[in-house]
């Protein structure tokens, strides 16, 4: 038996699988696993002066384990891998993920520190709980576009097709909404074959109209009994919910969740797909107002690239650049008036440059705009925040801050490409990644796990609980080191006082960020 319960293995013999039977009884997403205390025997040279030899250790090893279809029907039978006869596979070294394989969320590590927590190894296993031709599967595309998406679809339909046999694929059109008020379409490899050349999304998408019991109805009605969902955060929760209501009707249907947003906003995972994508088409916007700003004096540039609460995009997009001399996100607040503020800034590099680039992620500086502007709190058809023009906004402060305070002429150039960073194909290494989900997730449809999204975790694909990537948003740490190497690249104002940056807690630095923001808009 390996590490847990739902596997099948041969790995009997492992010290993680001798673990099993007692991991089999703890709660189903979390396992701890928690050896006895051991000796560290090593033989003491110079380098290791500084371990304690023959210390004891306590070495806590956590997994955060994914739901199996057996855990709420035990007597599901299950059938030898197809893969086992796949040309494909025929001399890999070792064509099955040995239950045993976990992969760790933290690789930084500590002498002394814990083994934390880790997640199960993505791939085929050895062990099936469908047959080729009891599987009828469906794939559904919610939220915003993203580049990516339609590779996703043709290699879910390809990889079920080509390494299982599967022939009954259903696209759900036009998003969750789409189980209960649209046809299904039929998805075969040839169908699918081209669609990665193209942008969006082949199968529509939309926000809001989740409505678990209407779509799990549908399931049933249909006689689906695998569940592909691509999307981001409000997607996942609706995966999470669908795969509840699954489980409590006890039926069997595998519900798998494949990240995607442009924001990268996801938790837990590296990076979501079509992030590259997008940062590489962004680098066309900044070009272009560096073409822009060169050629005129005091040639004042911003761009507003897509983030609605995490500014990733804009981030990646700056420190990829070198042109950018001041990247604001929804992270780090900003001001604009007095020393150490944006407009004193501005003025500096004009002086120095004769130009000056700002990217802008949407959602930076909104409660500065809101304030400005008296608007009201709308929001999407999901419940996500509508986002208010801080571009536009930005760029009238800035001209009349020159033009009204400094009487000093400048060139504003605002380019605004929105839609046109996401509206695009994947490029070659997204694709490869985009490749790689859609097959990890098939894998472990067919290997009977559910309630899992699938991603990679340090570089390695994981299934992770589905819970546990919607908990909490991915956003840009200020404390981390990556934005401190932007400030460090663009030599930018942090906007933080500088007795504030001595403060040793990052919560207590967000605070005063948040303190800083408030106290220069009153
Ligand atoms: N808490 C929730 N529970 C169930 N369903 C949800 C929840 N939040 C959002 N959804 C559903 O998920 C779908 C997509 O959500 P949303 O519009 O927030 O996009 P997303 O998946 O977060 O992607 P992105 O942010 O990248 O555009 C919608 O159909 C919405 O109804
Ligand atoms: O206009 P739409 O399609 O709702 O999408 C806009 C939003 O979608 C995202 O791309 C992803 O959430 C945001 O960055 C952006 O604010
Ligand atoms: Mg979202």
């Amino acid at each position: 038996m390996g590490l847990l319960g739902s596997d099948y293995s041969s790995h009997s013999n492992s010290k993680l699988g001798e673990q099993a039977s007692l991991l089999h009884h703890l709660p189903l997403s979390v396992a701890l696993f928690n050896p006895p205390k051991y000796k560290r025997e090593r033989a003491q040279t110079s380098s290791d002066s500084n371990v304690n030899v023959n210390e004891h250790q306590t070495c806590d090893f956590i997994i955060e384990d994914v739901p199996h279809l057996t855990n709420f029907l035990p007597d599901l039978p299950a059938y030898p891998n197809p893969l086992e006869k796949s040309q494909a596979y025929a001399i890999v070294k070792r064509t099955f993920v040995s239950p045993d394989d976990v992969v760790a969320q933290k690789i930084v590590v500590q002498k002394e520190s814990p083994r934390g927590v880790h997640f199960r190894r993505a791939g085929p296993r050895e062990k099936v709980y469908f047959t080729p031709e009891e599987v009828r599967a469906c794939i559904v595309t919610c939220g915003g576009l993203c580049p990516g998406i339609n590779t996703v679809i043709r290699e879910i339909v390809c990889g079920l097709n080509y390494m299982y046999g599967v022939d009954d694929i259903l696209g759900i059109q036009g998003g969750y909404r789409g189980f209960y008020s649209k046809n299904t379409i039929n998805l075969t490899p040839k169908i699918v074959n081209d669609i990665h050349k193209r942008g969006g999304t082949f199968l529509q998408t939309s926000r809001g109209g989740h409505d678990t019991n209407k779509i799990v109805d549908n399931i049933q009605d249909r006689g689906i009994n695998q569940v592909y969902i691509i999307g981001g955060d409000g997607t996942q929760k609706g995966a999470a919910a669908i795969y509840k209501e699954v489980e409590k009707r006890g039926l069997r249907v595998a519900v798998a969740g494949i990240p995607k947003t442009i924001d990268n906003d996801i938790a837990v995972i590296d990076k979501s797909f079509g992030f590259d994508t997008a940062v590489e088409e962004a680098q066309r916007a900044i070009n272009a107002a560096h073409v822009e700003v060169e050629s005129v004096e005091n040639g004042v540039g911003i761009v507003k690239l897509m983030g609605r609460y995490s500014g990733f995009i804009a981030m990646h997009a700056t420190l990829a650049s070198r042109d950018v001399d001041c990247c604001l996100i929804p992270e780090s607040p900003f001001y604009l008036e007095g020393q150490g503020g944006l407009f004193e800034f501005v003025e500096q590099r004009l002086k120095e440059n004769g130009h000056i680039i700002i990217v802008l992620a949407e959602g930076a500086g909104q409660d500065y705009v809101a304030q400005s502007m008296h608007a009201v709190d709308d929001k999407d058809a999901s419940g996500n925040r509508l986002l208010l023009d801080s571009g536009l906004w930005l760029t009238q402060k800035i001209k009349d801050h020159f033009t009204n305070v400094q009487k000093m002429a400048i060139n504003m150039k605002y380019i605004d490409p929105t839609y046109m960073i996401r509206a695009i194909p994947s490029n070659a290494s997204d694709n490869i990644y985009c490749t790689l989900l859609a097959q990890s997730a098939v894998h472990g449809a067919m290997a009977g796990y559910t309630g899992f999204t699938v991603g990679p975790v340090n570089s390695r694909h994981a299934y992770i609980p589905i819970s546990r990537v919607t908990e909490s948003q991915n956003i840009v740490k200020l404390t981390d080191r990556m934005w401190a190497r932007l400030l460090a690249s663009t030599n930018q104002p942090s906007f933080v006082q500088n007795c504030d940056l001595a403060l040793p807690s990052s919560d207590v630095v967000y605070s005063l960020l948040v303190k800083v923001d408030r106290a220069d808009q009153v």
